[in-house]
């Protein structure tokens, strides 16, 4: 072989190599920035515009009385020109609630003061999130709502229960109620007129007639009316993104190579269950992408949070607890990269380690 060919040879290897190397980084540089969220308030006020300018109409119903007054109140709320999606509450998803401007909700309350079966997920969600406190309580604060709740009086202290708690976690969640809690009671032969009398009033909120709101703050055009041009942005959760390995046979797990992330229902690898919790290999998920957004916003606080452990007391509580403990390392200093890990390390289960720049803290 010439000394010129085994030149050429060595410098086609030599480019295939940086070629492959680019190629690999430049991939996983990709998938991160598909992973991390936005940090800084220019790319959250990008997110606020998928906002949504038309309403949504939810009803939650078991035996359609919900369901029919809802109706009622989507053509009234159409023959006043506002446009609302009339939706069933067991068919939304609620990961999309901090993208409305304005949800309206018809509720019944069934046994015991619960939601029907079918709208089990939606009130687990909002009373997870609610209770949650990496969600925090900014969350929905660009929804206005209303809800109505129909019920009997017959159930005593349960009462419309579902309507009035969802009207308290989604306060909780920071949206703003534009009407308080509507109550009808099925059996006290005055549904009807409760239900039209609470739907007035709703429409005279929403042209700015009554309430404190002067029409309802970008929800509509300068004269309270809808706009168009709502295109529901589906911001799909699902990607081709393949797990990475994580060595989880050892007993304490470095998760910073473990990749994932917290599905909504759109996600093909999050099951929900019948009781309306999110489930995943029989596990309960931790983390939703709205939790993992708040805890962007939340995880300086978090780290504050956290007591710094010797590796003897790691050791030892993973003894105590008898289960896998996971620990998180952060080494490239604070960057949004090391933020997605650490999300990560919720998906896997409750945190247990985070270890910054060397020192180990307990997370719990
Ligand atoms: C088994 C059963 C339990 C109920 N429990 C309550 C209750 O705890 N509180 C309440 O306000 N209404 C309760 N109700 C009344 C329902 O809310 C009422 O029947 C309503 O019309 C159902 O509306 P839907 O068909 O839209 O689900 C109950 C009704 C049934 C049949």
């Amino acid at each position: 072989m010439s000394l010129s060919s085994s030149h050429v040879r060595i410098t086609l290897l030599a480019i295939l190599s940086a070629t492959t190397f680019y190629c690999f980084w430049k991939s996983r540089r990709l998938r991160r920035q598909k992973f991390s969220l936005p940090t800084n308030p220019k790319s959250n006020s990008s997110s606020c515009s998928c906002s949504s300018s038309k309403g949504k109409l939810l009803f939650v119903s078991q035996t359609g009385t919900s369901k029919t007054l809802a109706r009622r109140l989507f053509d009234l709320l159409k023959s006043n020109n506002f446009k609302f999606d009339f939706v069933n509450a067991k068919d939304y998803e609620p990961e999309d609630l901090h993208k409305e401007s304005l949800v309206l909700i018809v509720a019944s309350t069934w046994e015991d003061g619960k939601p029907p079966p079918n709208a089990g997920f939606f009130a687990n969600w909002l009373s997870e999130s609610a209770d949650d406190f990496r969600v925090g309580s900014l969350l929905l604060s660009k929804c206005k709502f209303a809800v109505f709740g129909v019920g009997s009086k017959s159930y005593g202290d349960t009462y419309n229960a579902v309507a009035k708690d969802f009207s308290t976690r989604l306060r909780a969640l920071g949206a703003h109620e534009v009407l308080s809690v509507g109550e009808g009671d099925v059996d006290g032969g005055d549904l009807d007129d409760v239900f039209d009398g609470w739907s007035m009033k709703l429409i005279k909120v929403l042209r700015g007639e009554l309430g404190k709101c002067n029409g309802v703050n970008g929800f509509g055009d300068e004269n309270g009316r809808m706009i168009d041009g709502y295109d529901e942005e589906d911001y799909d959760d699902d990607d081709d993104d393949e797990e990475e390995e994580n060595g989880t046979n050892s007993d304490i797990v470095d998760l910073e190579d473990i990749g994932g992330k917290g599905p909504s229902r759109k996600s093909v690898n999050g099951v929900v269950a019948n009781n309306g919790e999110r489930e995943k290999n029989g596990e309960k998920e931790m983390v939703t992408p709205i939790i993992r957004a708040n805890l962007e916003k939340q995880f300086p606080e978090r780290i504050k949070m956290l007591n710094p452990v010797t590796q003897d007391s790691l050791k030892a509580l993973q003894e105590k607890q008898q289960r896998t403990v996971y620990r998180l390392t952060l080494v490239k200093g604070w960057n949004t990269e090391d933020v997605d890990a650490y999300y990560n390390l919720f998906n896997v289960g409750k945190p247990d380690f985070i270890e910054i720049k060397g020192v180990t803290y307990c997370g719990s």
